[in-house]
């Protein structure tokens, strides 16, 4: 069960704020969802959209800053916007730096001693947080997908992608292509996982494309800018289109490169309505 915190009309729908106890990150968490007028009345169960945010960010940011509220209204879709971390559970160093810890858990399950205890948030979100809004919320468990931006990016196709069965596309702004291959990711998956890099394919988002192979072909729509400050050292969005084009039977990929938008929330309010109407043909 989780805790209505607040509720707050939006468009045609309301964006409401959840806590819950998480089992699988042994402590309290958020998360924000916008729900259509419709969801619920008389039984009926809408789709939703799956949003996993960058760093430093919590459930609110997406909600607030990206505008999909009027467009999830208008296709009637629900949103699902969890936290990017467990929260207050003190590991070490994980309130240290900003790229790693709160606020930066890269959607990885943890395996080292200092951090397996509360950093699973791959199985939180695939699972966990899959069962609860499906189960307490009026959610089509069959009509599920998945987009991020930024190390939510990452965590869209790497949690897409281990879970084709549960998420029917993803799609991903500006996304962290290749974890084992930035700074980044480097940093987060050595005290995630610990040295032995071969552990770290499986959360390398351009690997999981280049070797998916079903239980579907996987729909995936990635958006870029051009003037991203990320977009050299961390991203490496190339990475992906390449992945893709090696495995074109098994992925059905789009790309969309933005002339002149950075890495920041007016880019992803700029096209964000695009996303979410790409998703509702594939969902409703
Ligand atoms: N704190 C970093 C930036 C971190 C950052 O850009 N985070 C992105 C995701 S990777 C974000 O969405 N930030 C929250 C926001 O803009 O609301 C800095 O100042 O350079």
């Amino acid at each position: 069960m989780a805790q209505l915190l607040s509720s707050s009309a939006c468009f045609d729908g309301h964006v409401n704020k959840y806590q819950h106890t998480s089992a699988v990150l042994g402590c309290d968490m958020r998360f924000t969802a916008f729900l259509p007028t419709h969801a619920g009345a008389g039984h009926t169960r809408v789709p939703a959209i799956f949003f996993l945010s960058g760093l430093t960010c919590n459930e609110d940011n997406f909600i607030s800053k990206s505008g999909a509220p009027m467009f999830a209204a208008k296709h009637g879709i629900a949103l699902i916007c969890p936290d990017t971390s467990p929260r207050g559970v003190k590991c070490k160093d994980d309130t240290a730096t900003w790229d790693f810890g709160e606020g930066a858990s890269y959607y990885v399950d943890a395996t080292t001693d200092e951090y397996k205890q509360h950093y699973q948030m791959h199985t939180y979100v695939a699972d966990e947080l899959f069962h609860l809004v499906t189960h307490f919320l009026p959610i089509d468990p069959s009509r599920i997908s998945v987009m991020g931006h930024s190390v939510g990016g990452h965590g869209a196709l790497t949690v897409g992608l281990h879970h084709a069965s549960k998420f029917r596309c993803i799609s991903v702004f500006a996304p962290m292509s290749s974890a084992p291959n930035c700074p980044w990711g480097v940093k987060a998956l050595t005290n995630l996982l610990g040295p032995d890099r071969d552990l770290w394919a499986r959360y390398d988002a351009a690997y999981l494309v280049r070797t998916y192979s079903g239980p579907r072909k996987m729909e995936i729509l990635v958006d870029q800018g051009t003037n991203d400050q990320f977009l050299r050292d961390q991203l490496h969005t190339r990475m992906l289109v390449d992945a893709a084009s090696e495995n074109a039977k098994n992925v059905s990929f789009s790309y969309r490169l933005r002339a002149g938008y950075d890495h920041g929330y007016f880019y992803v309010a700029s096209f964000v309505g695009e996303h979410v109407e790409w998703h509702a043909k594939r969902l409703v």
